[in-house]
């Protein structure tokens, strides 16, 4: 037995090993949770990335578990060891089974709401031929202490000194809140003419023309006039590229790395004559997919952007870059721990190739809008400093106020941060970096 764990006097009564009798009780979905776990904290995969590959062997609503699970686990960690640290005599190794095993049956039991002896009965496999008596009896000390995560996450130490040194405190007190409870569902309506019609229908709320927001909102595909192609799922941040260039051009559109879609579906619907480019072939069968769901129209390339380039130029051009993605954190918790500074520089210098390469695509007098998912200034404000001071071909085009929800400023250089704690009345939002600019 691990000598970092002391049982507590008297007692502890295991349940039985591990067999094909306990794996049919729940354990399958558990192992799959802590094959995720292990893909993103150990060899720093995205969680979606991991999916296939750690639920080969999960079916139907396990699978979903798992993910679940996983996630949660991501989106709790830093309160979850410290109540393992409070009851060892010595911190288990970070990366140690029994650590993961402890995570995964302390947040079903603490947050996602599963009978203590449950939790602890499917995860008890998890570590058979080790430590399973200081699993158990870890748990069981602190289950029966009666102790509460703390409504408040806390998030992981590097992100926020991270966070706090660029964005400051009400930013990292928005980025907690915003961890505690699951982010509400956003769609972007086909018709921003019908939005009274779909708040009505969807039972929500709305932060502008073509938006609706849904606090609980269940099975997306159950929901009224998702097979009709009415309206697609998109955070109200991630619909404001689209919209600013909608504002502000009309005709040709190319859309850079637009898989699956969202972004490209806006632009159809605004009438624009849409190219959508993207590498990966996996997400244009989606961007395929929500296109014949939406009866919307584009013409599809699969190609390198690095490589490929456009018979002519465009009046309006997106690129939505490939990031570090750290301003999805509400629904990709994992970024919250993979993300290190190695990869946000990566990112950043593969975005200022795209983005310089990019800008003799839009016709003179056209719209290009530069925009990624990131809270790192070096994906964004960097971004857009390095690029003008490149191009004095380009000028920035400050966005009307009245195209944003209230709440989201318009920076006064003239382009949009939105940031975790910005509508937190109203749900929250997630964390982008949008740049409008003219050529000249
Ligand atoms: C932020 S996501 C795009 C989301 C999309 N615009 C939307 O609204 O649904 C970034 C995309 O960039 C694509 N990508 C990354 N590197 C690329 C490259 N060199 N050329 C083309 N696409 C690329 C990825 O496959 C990914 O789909």
């Amino acid at each position: 037995m691990d000598s970092t764990w002391s049982p507590p006097s008297g007692k502890t009564s295991l349940p039985r090993s591990s067999n094909t009798d306990s794996d049919a009780l729940g354990t399958p979905s558990r192992r799959a949770a802590l094959r995720l776990l292990d893909a993103v904290l150990r060899r720093g995969e995205p969680l979606e990335q991991a999916l296939v590959a750690a639920t080969r062997h999960v079916y139907g609503p396990d699978r979903g578990l798992a993910h679940a699970i996983a996630a949660e686990v991501l989106r709790r960690l830093p309160d979850l060891d410290a109540l393992i640290d409070s009851v060892t005599e010595r911190p288990l190794p970070d990366d140690a089974k029994a650590r993961m095993a402890l995570r995964i049956a302390l947040v079903q039991a603490l947050v996602l709401g599963t009978p203590h002896h449950a939790a602890i009965a499917t995860v008890l496999p998890l570590v058979d031929g080790g430590p399973r008596k200081l699993v158990h009896g870890v748990f069981g000390a602190i289950v029966r202490s009666g102790v509460l995560l703390p409504e408040i996450p806390a998030l992981p130490p590097l992100a926020e000194a991270r966070w706090e040194g660029e964005w400051g405190a009400a930013m990292i007190d928005g980025a907690a809140l915003a961890i505690a409870a699951p982010p509400p569902l956003d769609v972007t309506l086909a018709d921003p003419a019908e939005t009274d019609h779909w708040v009505a229908e969807l039972g929500g709320t709305s932060l502008l023309p073509g938006h609706v927001r849904i606090a609980d909102a269940g099975s997306v595909t159950d929901l009224p006039g998702f097979a009709e192609g009415r309206w697609w799922v998109q955070d109200v941040a991630a619909s404001l590229p689209a919209r600013l260039l909608a504002d502000a051009a009309h005709g040709s559109a190319i859309d850079l790395c637009a898989a699956p879609g969202g972004k490209t579906l806006q632009l159809a619907a605004a009438g624009f004559t849409v190219a959508a480019v993207d590498v990966s072939n996996a997400r244009i069968k989606r961007l395929r997919e929500n296109l014949f769901r939406t009866r919307l129209k584009a013409e599809v390339i699969a190609a390198d952007v690095l490589k490929w380039a456009p018979a002519e130029p465009a009046d309006a051009l997106l690129i939505d870059a490939p990031c570090s993605a750290t301003g999805i954190f509400r629904r990709h918790p994992d970024v919250l721990h993979r993300v290190h500074p190695p990869i946000i520089e990566e990112m950043a210098a593969l975005q200022a190739r795209l983005f310089a390469r990019a800008a003799d695509w839009v016709k003179p007098g056209g719209t290009l809008v530069f925009a990624t998912c990131s809270l790192e200034r070096q994906e964004g404000e960097d971004q857009l400093a390095r690029f003008l001071s490149a191009r004095p071909d380009y000028a920035i085009d400050a966005p009307d106020a009245a195209l944003l929800p209230a709440g989201i400023p318009v920076h006064p250089d003239g382009y949009v941060r939105t940031l975790p704690n910005m509508l937190t009345g109203e749900g929250g939002c997630d964390g982008f970096f949008i740049a409008r600019l003219k050529r000249g």
